[in-house]
């Protein structure tokens, strides 16, 4: 697990080797420990270098270890041999060194980077801080400032900005282990002690509380009740004010609150979860290991409105090659103009060239004949995409992948209208589409795994967290979204306000509650929708008969507000009031509450007290539900799927996990108990219902929740 070998003579080159990212796990502990000994004690041995193979350094401690009993040699005593080393350690820096990978390097005396590198410690976004000595180290190295920015973001760096900061001492171009053996031979029997981190003092800083309460404030802001952050700001402050041995007892404290913590688990399961998605699976049995994606060199947005333009602008970044198509004139300049502006910020701030030339702009969709893959973007509406599909089969070279992006319609009927459906797939794009990191790739029962593979494969280029789904009404993030909302409307009637719930929900971590979110994203797009289902009526019938349709209990308090014109931030008017149109500072609106009192009057309800528990229960649990009935139906291969979307596309607050890892954190028979309790007091509320799968996964004792794939699976056997 560490190779050594002695190369130029007098130099011991240890290699870590652990696919795919060398983390540090207990035979590579062991491995560093043994050959690092072996190394310092050959008198022929002048100085090391500690490399990866294949091309990366370490991404840090084994986090699958996390879980179990640790065994091995620990990081810090092993890290702090190398540093008492009494000979030069080097690290040469390839591909990552991230978290321990980077703490093991800041034990080295010199630090060679290739100019491809990224080096980082992302341990919060785990949950954890950089515990082997790393909060302790990289303080002394850069200064507080720059170490809190990077401890308390876990963002990763470049190797010009790490050179920039300090933390390397040369950047590469060229074969990193030869020029990192080339410096171990250059600085051989220098004195060390300058370059043993842990033995510096901070750089000093002027106003060490000041800044120190000043950076606590903003993470606190940000972390929304996440408690890792906090921790590092914690931690850091320990090196800028402690002694180094004391400062390791801080981090070490801090570190056992963390390593043992909820969100620790919620977050390592997100960071699996994710990568678990791109492992999709199909109810026919298609797998992303048995199905080949078809190369897309070039692809084609129709509708150049605000989802289509974000969409182009995505495809552009990838450097694939795109055929923007609108229509009208006016329409296709304005887009033109926006598109050009957008891909020019994103390469301003990525430090690239903006791929204007990517996009070629038509008014005819004749213009798309020859490329390899369309996504369709027009208004939702079924007839007219029906009618764009029908066109683009007309005119699509051959095996051409026909995308929609909707969020809404149904994928198999638009496939049905045209001759190849095995061609069709849904790709579900969040606006701004450019920025938001959830694609929901839907499939229908003729979609190809081809299909599949295609449009996953591009949305990973595109850097979206991809999840396939199965074809439903909303798919799976609004389907889950709609007794989320509703129940938000009933608790109003029932005597809470917008400010209570968005309260609510808000202190659980989300970054909007439901009522703010809804006037940023406009209330006429619901209003649009229970149109389209026929549940809006004039606003004038009272009592319990008018808040009943279609045989279940339905608020028309969103279908009054857009009757006054009220749509939210765009008005000005919506849940809440806004300075002007456009606005984004939510005020509480006087006139909202007396109508909400006028309402419950005209309708014969008496308000009550409802306090955040009832929110947060009825709310997300209501949401859960829905996404035990999803599972059981096979629109999502698993929790891990409903959890990725909630995540990425619906700001669930990650430190929790998503809602269906948050449903194992609760317990999944006190959910069920807390729904049959919501159901016997509103029977008229099927979403309320638990779902059979959730009765029988608490039937057959509760399983955790990386178990209830084959709890599903036997379930359903057994049916
Ligand atoms: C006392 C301790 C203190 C210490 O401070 C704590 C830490 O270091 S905490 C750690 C701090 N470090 C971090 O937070 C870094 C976390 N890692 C990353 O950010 C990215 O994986 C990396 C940038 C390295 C490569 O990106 P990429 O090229 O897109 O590749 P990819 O992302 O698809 O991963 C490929 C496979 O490797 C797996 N795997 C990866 N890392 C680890 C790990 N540390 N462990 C185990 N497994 C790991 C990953 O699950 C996946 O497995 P599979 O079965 O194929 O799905």
């Amino acid at each position: 697990m560490a190779e050594y070998n002695r190369v130029s003579e007098c130099v011991g080159l240890i290699t870590l080797r652990n696919p795919p990212v060398n983390a540090l796990s207990a035979a590579v502990r062991q491995g560093i420990v043994d050959t690092v000994q072996r190394a310092l004690s050959d008198p022929n041995v002048k100085s090391v270098v500690i490399c990866g193979q294949n091309g990366i350094f370490c991404g840090g401690a084994d986090i699958k270890e996390f879980g179990s009993n640790m065994t091995g040699p620990p990081l810090i005593p092993m890290i702090h041999a190398i540093e008492s080393a009494n000979k030069p350690v080097v690290a040469a820096i390839e591909g990552s060194a991230l978290g321990g990978g980077l703490e093991l390097a800041l034990g080295c005396h010199y630090r060679i980077a290739h100019s491809k590198a990224r080096l980082g410690l992302p341990e919060v976004s785990l949950g954890l801080l950089p515990a082997a000595g790393g909060s302790q180290r990289l303080p002394r190295l850069i200064g507080v400032p720059a170490a809190l920015n990077l401890i308390t973001t876990g963002r990763h760096v470049t190797a010009a900005e790490a050179l920039q900061l300090g933390i390397v001492d040369q950047v590469t171009d060229h074969n990193t282990v030869d020029a990192a053996v080339k410096f171990a031979l250059s600085v051989a029997g220098r004195s060390l002690d300058p370059r043993r981190i842990s033995t510096h003092p901070c750089p000093q800083q002027p106003d060490l509380d000041a800044l120190f309460e000043e950076v606590m404030q903003k993470v606190r802001q940000s972390a929304r009740g996440a408690i890792a952050p906090i921790a590092c700001v914690q931690a850091v402050r320990a090196a800028a004010t402690l002694p180094y041995a004391q400062g390791m007892e801080r981090e070490r404290e801090l570190m056992a609150t963390l390593f043992t913590s909820g969100q620790a688990r919620a977050l390592q399961y997100c960071f699996f979860a994710e990568r678990a998605v791109g492992r999709w699976r199909m109810p026919s049995g298609a797998r992303w290991d048995t199905s080949k994606p078809r190369p897309v060199h070039k692809a084609a947005v129709i509708g150049l409105g605000t989802m289509g333009r974000g969409i182009t602008v995505a495809l552009a970044q990838t450097g694939l090659s795109v055929i923007a198509v609108e229509t009208q004139e006016k329409q296709l300049m304005e887009a033109k103009q926006a598109i050009s502006g957008m891909l020019e910020r994103g390469a301003k701030r990525r430090g690239v060239a903006p791929a204007l030339d990517g996009v070629i702009y038509s008014q005819n969709i004749q213009a798309v004949a020859d490329v390899d893959l369309v996504i369709e973007a027009v208004f939702e509406d079924i007839a007219l995409k029906t009618k764009v599909f029908q066109q683009l089969s007309a005119v699509c070279k051959p095996g051409t992948l026909l995308c929609t992006n909707t969020s809404a319609l149904d994928v198999d009927q638009l496939a049905s209208e045209t001759p190849n459906p095995e061609l069709v797939v849904g790709m579900h794009f969040f606006a701004p589409a450019h920025v938001m990191k959830l694609l929901e790739v839907v499939y229908g029962p003729r979609s190809s795994p081809q299909a599949v593979a295609t449009a996953m494969q591009l949305g990973k280029k595109m850097g979206k967290a991809s999840v396939a789904v199965g074809n439903c009404r909303g798919f799976v993030g609004n389907r889950m979204l709609k007794p989320y909302i509703e129940e938000a409307f009933f608790l109003l009637e029932e005597g809470a306000t917008p400010e209570l719930v968005d309260q609510a929900l808000e202190e659980f971590g989300f970054p909007m509650g439901v009522f703010r979110m809804s006037d940023l994203s406009g209330l006429d797009v619901g209003w649009r929708v229970r149109k389209g289902d026929g549940l809006v009526e004039p606003g004038t019938a009272s009592g319990r008969s008018a808040r009943i349709r279609q045989g279940r209990r339905y608020s028309p308090l969103g279908d009054l507000l857009c009757e006054e014109g009220r749509f939210g931030q765009k008005t000005g008017r919506g849940w809440y009031q806004y300075d002007k149109p456009g606005s984004r500072v939510a005020r509480s609106d006087p006139w909202l509450h007396s109508f909400l009192g006028a309402y419950r009057a005209q309708h014969g309800l008496v308000a009550r007290r409802i306090d955040h528990q009832e929110v947060l229960e009825r709310c997300l649990y209501a949401l859960i539900n829905e996404g035990f009935h999803i599972l059981d139906d096979g629109i999502a291969a698993g929790p891990e799927d409903i959890d990725v979307i909630y995540v990425s596309g619906y700001g669930w607050p990650r430190h929790r996990g998503g809602p269906m890892f948050y449903a194992n954190m609760v317990g999944l028979a006190k959910v069920l108990e807390r729904l049959e309790h919501y159901q016997q007091l509103h029977p008229e509320v099927p979403h309320l219902q638990p779902s059979s799968l959730l009765r029988r996964l608490v039937a057959s004792g509760s399983p955790p929740i990386h178990k209830w794939g084959e709890a599903i699976k036997k379930l359903h056997s057994q049916l």
